[in-house]
């Protein structure tokens, strides 16, 4: 498709006038384990958060306290973002930004590229068929890179059929809105047996509380965990980071 020459050359000419890309990738490569620190003024589960928040300073405190990459969830109608948290986000840190949002159009992809973002994610739960596979695809084509969320087996299997780079377990049942730290763990066996050997990285997603969570999914295999709401309920985020991460490095 011509549009999307048009826009992968757009994109080296930006990538070439600006920093090193950002790779979620390698932040997820790395000995122990790394942080996807979240910036998210409201959820479905848990009401406003934090509706007034600095997306510029949140970043750079999640820098300063070792996160090593940052997700920025830009839906509207239920977390309450934008695309401009993501932008303020990208231009006052260096690392990877994940943008967050149900993404099921193309159009989203090019969206999501203009506005910076390093890589994006997709839930399986809302793409049917071909679709997933498909925008994964259009994602990586334009230098994006891809993180592919599930809640159950069938989703895994679903999620593996791509070529995403990275697989999130994401521990918060949508139904009940309800965290079971447990899904991880059978997730993470039922990834092992599927796909044995496998390159991808794993990232377990939602419920984090303490540093005890961390050393438990650093210990079942995780090269990442995506921590929203406790560090987003937190006055001092840089000094909670190096607190979560104490026992791992
Ligand atoms: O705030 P928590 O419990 O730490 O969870 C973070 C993250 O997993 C959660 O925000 C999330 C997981 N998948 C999503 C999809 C869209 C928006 C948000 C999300």
């Amino acid at each position: 498709m011509i549009l999307d020459q048009i826009v992968s050359k757009k994109y080296e000419e930006l990538m070439n006038i600006k920093a090193p890309k950002r790779s979620l990738y390698d932040a997820l490569s790395c000995d122990d384990i790394s942080i996807i620190a979240e910036i998210k003024r409201a959820s479905p589960s848990a009401g406003a958060i934090a509706e007034d928040v600095d997306a510029a300073n949140r970043a750079r405190q999640y820098e300063a306290g070792g996160a090593r990459a940052i997700s920025v969830v830009t839906e509207r109608h239920f977390f309450k973002g934008d695309l401009k948290m993501l932008q303020l986000a990208k231009e006052s840190s260096n690392l990877p930004i994940l943008r967050k949002d149900f993404m099921f159009d193309e159009l989203q992809i090019y969206e999501s590229l203009f506005a910076g973002a390093d890589a994006v994610l997709f839930i399986v739960s809302i793409l049917k068929g071909n679709k997933l596979c498909d925008l994964v695809k259009l994602a990586q084509d334009l230098g994006m890179e891809t993180l592919v969320e599930v809640h159950d087996e069938d989703e895994l299997t679903e999620a593996l059929k791509s070529d995403a780079k990275a697989i999130g377990f994401n521990n918060r049942d949508l139904k009940t809105m309800t965290v079971d730290m447990g899904r991880c763990e059978s997730l993470i066996k039922a990834f092992h047996l599927l796909e044995p050997g496998s390159e991808r990285k794993l990232v377990a997603e939602s419920g984090v509380r303490t540093k005890e969570d961390v050393k438990r999914l650093q210990e079942l295999g995780f090269d990442g965990i995506l921590i929203g709401e406790t560090l987003m309920r937190s006055s001092n985020p840089t000094s909670l980071l190096k607190e979560l991460l104490g026992d791992t490095r």
